[in-house]
């Protein structure tokens, strides 16, 4: 049996190296996940490395190559490189190697990690030491970038075909129509000027997919709303369940029966509410990858973006807008979830003849246009006051469009015309 510690696994390392001697390519199957450093001991550091340099240069390797290449002889020796095809011979199980030495390493980076805060944050207010913690595990998390053949990509892709993995529809069936849903892995931005009901919007988009069935089945949304708090968000859910104006369920204006019908939809619903405030990517990032732990997500709400920003951040805001909205985009990437992010316009709209807002109103706007995938803008028809148009600004699969939707304030809820 092999010898195996918390940190390391001196049998394990050997007999991986042993395999590759015996068998050239095991060593590009494994080469996507472990690097050098990922060994503990030196020496199979530098034989790996060793190893890849003659590989990566056309050369087979066997051990006379190997050691015909290494310099210190005395620190690796031929009875060494014996030892290891000893070991070897035989033996298969390479993934199962290969996910020990990872591990391994990782937990040994973890460990280094927390030795490296807690000299840091000896004498740092603690609000300070969470900020250094939501950063440097931010760090931690990164991913090795994988690149994918394209023979790897088909089958993800297939078996997504197979499981019948929809895009997300939102309820609104022209939008649906020229976006075909809502995707996972991109970021959307909702802009509109203040009061144009980007809120209600978004809200009553989460409404769709996760109470409303929309898709069939209810499907997890999480809301991050920075600007109203999770009872107001409440309140507005209840005014569009009951067809209420939600005055009335603000001055406790109606029997609590009414309230309690509405109670059977909301034990089904799939939402998730948070209404922290100061939330920066790194804090983002960490709370969806909490719920991830313990249930799938399908879409997430910024309310609104302009609310968030970053820790410590001295230059200017556009940049600071820049960055979150590059965040945004990664994080919907990295989980696979479909973002839906709340943007303020400026004014330059309202100094138009026509008040119909562009791109370029996004305020602060940064790198928002080129990091989303789709932007709507929204804007109230002069003409017709329950009426808001969408403009589909950018949509990068689709066309590009425009629609109206039925806007009923006292109740907050955009309808399908
Ligand atoms: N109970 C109600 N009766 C009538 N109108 C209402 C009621 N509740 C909200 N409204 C109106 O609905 C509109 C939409 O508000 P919402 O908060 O969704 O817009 P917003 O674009 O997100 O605003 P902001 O830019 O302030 O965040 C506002 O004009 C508001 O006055």
């Amino acid at each position: 049996m092999f010898k195996v510690s918390i940190f390391f696994s001196e049998d394990i390392e050997k007999v991986l190296i042993g395999n590759i001697l015996l068998e050239n390519k095991i060593f590009f199957k494994v080469y996507e996940k472990i690097k050098c450093k990922d060994f503990f001991f030196k020496k199979n550091q530098l034989i790996f490395e060793k190893i890849k340099k003659l590989l990566f240069s056309n050369i087979k390797v066997d051990p006379i190559v190997l050691l015909e290449n290494i310099n210190n002889k005395k620190f690796i020796n031929i009875k060494y490189i014996n030892s290891m095809i000893n070991m070897a011979y035989k033996r298969r199980n390479i993934k199962f190697y290969t996910n020990i030495i990872k591990q391994k390493s990782l937990q040994r980076k973890f460990f280094i990690f927390i030795e490296k805060i807690k000299n840091e944050t000896k004498k740092k207010p603690f609000k300070k030491i969470v900020n250094i913690i939501y950063k440097k595990l931010d760090n931690f998390f990164i991913k090795e970038v994988k690149s994918k053949t394209l023979k790897k990509k088909f089958k993800e892709y297939f078996n997504k075909y197979k499981k019948n993995y929809k895009n997300i529809l939102t309820g609104y069936t022209k939008l649906d129509k020229l976006t075909m849903g809502l995707h996972r892995g991109e970021l959307v931005i909702v802009a509109g000027r203040p009061s144009t009901g980007k809120t209600a919007f978004v809200i009553n988009i989460c409404e769709n997919i996760s109470i409303n069935l929309i898709n069939k089945k209810n499907l997890q949304s999480v809301i991050f709303t920075m600007e109203m708090s999770s009872e107001q968000i409440l309140v507005r859910l209840l005014s569009s369940i009951l067809n209420i104006n939600s005055c009335k369920i603000i001055k406790k204006n109606i029997k609590k029966e009414k309230i309690l019908k509405t109670k059977k939809k909301i034990l089904k619903s799939k939402i998730i509410m948070d209404d922290s405030s100061n939330l920066t990517p790194e804090k983002l990032k960490i709370r969806i990858k909490n719920i991830i732990n313990r249930k799938k997500i399908d879409v997430v709400i910024i309310d609104y973006l302009q609310l968030m920003n970053i820790d410590e951040y001295k230059e200017n805001r556009t940049n600071e807008v820049s960055k979150i909205s590059r965040s945004l985009k990664n994080i919907a990437k990295e989980f696979n979830i479909s973002i839906i992010a709340v943007s303020q316009l400026n004014r330059n709209s309202e100094q138009r003849y026509d008040k119909i807002p562009i791109l370029s109103d996004l305020r602060e706007s940064g790198s928002i246009e080129q990091d989303a995938d789709l932007i709507i803008l929204m804007y109230n028809n002069n003409y017709n006051e329950d009426e808001t148009k969408f403009i589909v600004a950018k949509n990068r699969n689709g066309p590009t469009g425009i629609f109206k939707l039925k806007f009923i304030k006292k109740i907050t809820k955009f309808k399908n015309l």
